[in-house]
């Protein structure tokens, strides 16, 4: 797929089966990293904004590599946004939402995947005209049973369900209708990037990226 300068919600869910959830220490890992990655036909990234490198990582990504798309996760401010936005971030990935940090992300024309659990939430995403929301915490809140029941009144919305996916159970949440992508940190492991263990991040991409949806 070829990517437009602008991107949509849309776009951010279509690219690949998985999102990795990228959780970043040093900045010197930012780079071979997301290499790593597109190597293996991931290039839709999500850096969350929960270390003090993070942003640094979401630049250096901008920066050099121009395959990759950078976006940011753990996003809950509108703060956040304008940094990840000045950064380079792409898109935006939120755990919940409200009102202030989607009017942030469209201000800042940022798409943003914002975070639900409930049915409420999802009219209130809904309302302000999110279509694609991630469902998170995807396990712990319901798994695929609950995402079936949405199905019925929100037949109209598309889902990136995160937390608590892996390689063992992500079948049963790409065989859903309303499953767009998910996000997992699965095929980025702690233990890989400190050990700067690139081959098999992109082993654990490819394998991400032929997932069947
Ligand atoms: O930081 C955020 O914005 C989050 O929402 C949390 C992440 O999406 C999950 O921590 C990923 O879940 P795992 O794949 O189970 O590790």
């Amino acid at each position: 797929m070829t990517l437009k300068h602008s991107l949509s919600a849309h776009d951010v869910v279509a690219d690949a089966p998985v999102i990795p959830v990228i959780v970043l220490r040093e900045t010197a890992h930012a780079v071979p990293l997301a290499q790593a990655l597109v190597a293996g036909g991931i290039r839709m990234l999500e850096v969350t904004l929960r270390t003090p490198v993070a942003l640094d990582c979401i630049a250096a990504i901008a920066r050099e590599v121009p395959q990759a798309v950078v976006g940011a996760g753990t996003v809950r401010t509108p703060a956040d946004v304008t940094s990840a936005a000045a950064a380079g971030a792409r898109f935006a990935v939120s755990p919940g939402y409200c009102g202030t940090l989607g009017a942030a992300c469209r201000e800042a024309g940022l798409p943003l995947l914002p975070g639900v659990a409930t049915a409420s939430e999802i009219m209130q995403a809904a309302h302000d005209g999110h279509e694609v929301l991630k469902f998170f915490p995807a396990v712990p809140a319901g798994g695929a049973a609950l995402l079936k029941a949405w199905h019925g009144p929100f037949g109209d919305i598309r889902f990136c369900p995160t937390g608590g996916i892996s390689a063992e159970n992500v079948g049963q949440f790409l065989a859903l209708p309303n499953v767009a992508c998910v996000g997992g940190s699965w095929l980025v492991p702690d233990d890989a990037v400190r050990a700067g263990d690139w081959r098999r991040i992109t082993e654990l991409a490819r394998e991400a990226s032929a997932l069947a949806r």
